[in-house]
């Protein structure tokens, strides 16, 4: 059954028929919906592809940021260590003990559960195509390309180096300013003891990548409930794109995690964060720290909603591998260098599935990444 609405027009460029398509949170609120829109199914239905739970000999690591900044310094190695270990082994980590107050997090999912609240006249203002608008709103940036609709709604907003935010509801702006501030330290703080850990000096990154100027995207992800989760995608599997994301989400599982070409869950832990490593600290680590897939799968009972928030290098930074981690004999540099800029504006013309293509050097990572979803 298809459901259609007066509300967006998706698909403008492709040759697919047209459609009228509203937000899945409206759809999934439509009374007696039983089925997905045909235009919801994944061909490759998620239930062929089980998750599991991470092994107890090997779980997805926790680190104490609070470790990080200790005055021990045994402690504090220990901490930088188990961090390098949780990026090359991982490329995914709880963060506890992040300082981030708790009531700034409830904060900032309430005032972000209020925009997916207000009408969809009033969000589809900001309907967004290209990746470079500093506010997007919709079921994903590359729709004109994709095929495929995602079951959820996204909010993405640009907020460094200048903040952008729709302006209703009353408070948002404000709730979201603050919150934005708190994650820049956050993960600057976290991003000098990733470079520290590759035996690099803490003060590599703000110069290597004009941290002064860094691009930070705060964005939501609103999951409904769906009447076929095993049918229809979250989020498909990519990798993100710039050097760290920090994701807050609410207390409903729905994120995994490749781990051994197998597909991990990451059970929330109540007021971590889940951090993961992109594609820009895979380059400038000369792949020592990988970009990690990751996906969302959705269930038939309960909202979930994720907020991850991207740290990534100015536009204008042209991203190498750091020169002490190319030796030209066992380590040669393996990614060709491009500015961030550039490097969005590929990843978003990168469609759906189009699988690993082998023969390519490692041009971007994203082409042996099969999709990127830019949130
Ligand atoms: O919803 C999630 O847990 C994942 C979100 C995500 O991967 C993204 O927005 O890039
Ligand atoms: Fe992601």
């Amino acid at each position: 059954m298809d459901t259609i609405s007066p509300v967006t027009q998706l698909h403008p460029e492709a040759s697919a028929p047209r459609l009228q398509i509203t937000s899945a949170k409206t759809l999934a609120e439509s009374s007696n919906l039983t089925s997905i829109p045909s235009h919801y199914a994944f061909t490759t239905p998620t239930s062929g592809d089980q998750a599991v739970h991470a092994d107890h000999d090997d779980p997805i690591p926790v680190i104490d940021f609070s470790l990080l900044s200790s005055s021990n310094p045994d402690q504090r190695s220990k901490a930088v260590s188990d961090l390098a270990k949780a990026c090359q082994d991982w490329g995914v980590f709880m963060l506890i003990n992040h300082g981030v107050p708790q009531s700034q997090m409830k904060a900032t999912v309430d005032a972000l559960m209020g925009f997916f609240d207000l009408t969809d006249q009033e969000k589809n203002k900001f309907l967004g195509k290209h990746v470079l608008d500093p506010i997007i709103y919709g079921t994903r940036i590359k729709a004109s390309i994709d095929k495929v609709l995602l079951w959820r709604d996204l909010l993405r907003m640009m907020v460094h180096p200048k903040f952008h935010c729709p302006p209703k509801p009353e408070g948002l702006s404000e709730v979201l300013a603050e919150y934005s501030v708190e994650l820049r330290k956050l993960a600057r703080e976290l991003l000098k003891a990733i470079t520290e850990s590759l035996g690099l000096g803490s003060g590599y990154i703000d110069e290597a990548m004009n941290m002064d100027s860094s691009l930070q995207i705060l964005a939501a992800n609103l999951y409904p409930p769906c009447p076929q989760p095993e049918l229809a995608m979250g989020l498909p599997s990519h990798s993100d794109f710039g050097l760290l994301t920090i994701l807050m989400q609410n207390d409903i599982g729905g994120l995994q995690v490749n781990h051994g070409g197998k597909w991990v869950k990451v059970d929330p832990i109540p007021n971590a964060f889940v951090v993961n490593t992109a594609d820009q600290l895979e380059i400038m680590s000369n792949g020592k720290y990988k970009s990690v897939l990751h996906r969302a799968v959705l269930n038939n009972k309960t909202t979930r909603i994720s907020i991850p928030f991207s740290i990534g290098p100015s536009l204008n930074t042209v991203v190498v591998p750091a020169e002490q981690l190319v030796d030209g004999k066992h380590n040669q540099a393996t990614y060709i260098s491009r500015n961030y800029r550039d490097y969005l504006k590929f990843k978003q013309s990168r469609v759906l599935n189009k699988g690993l293509c082998p023969n390519q050097v490692k041009d971007m990572i994203c082409v042996a990444y099969c999709y990127a979803v830019l949130c």
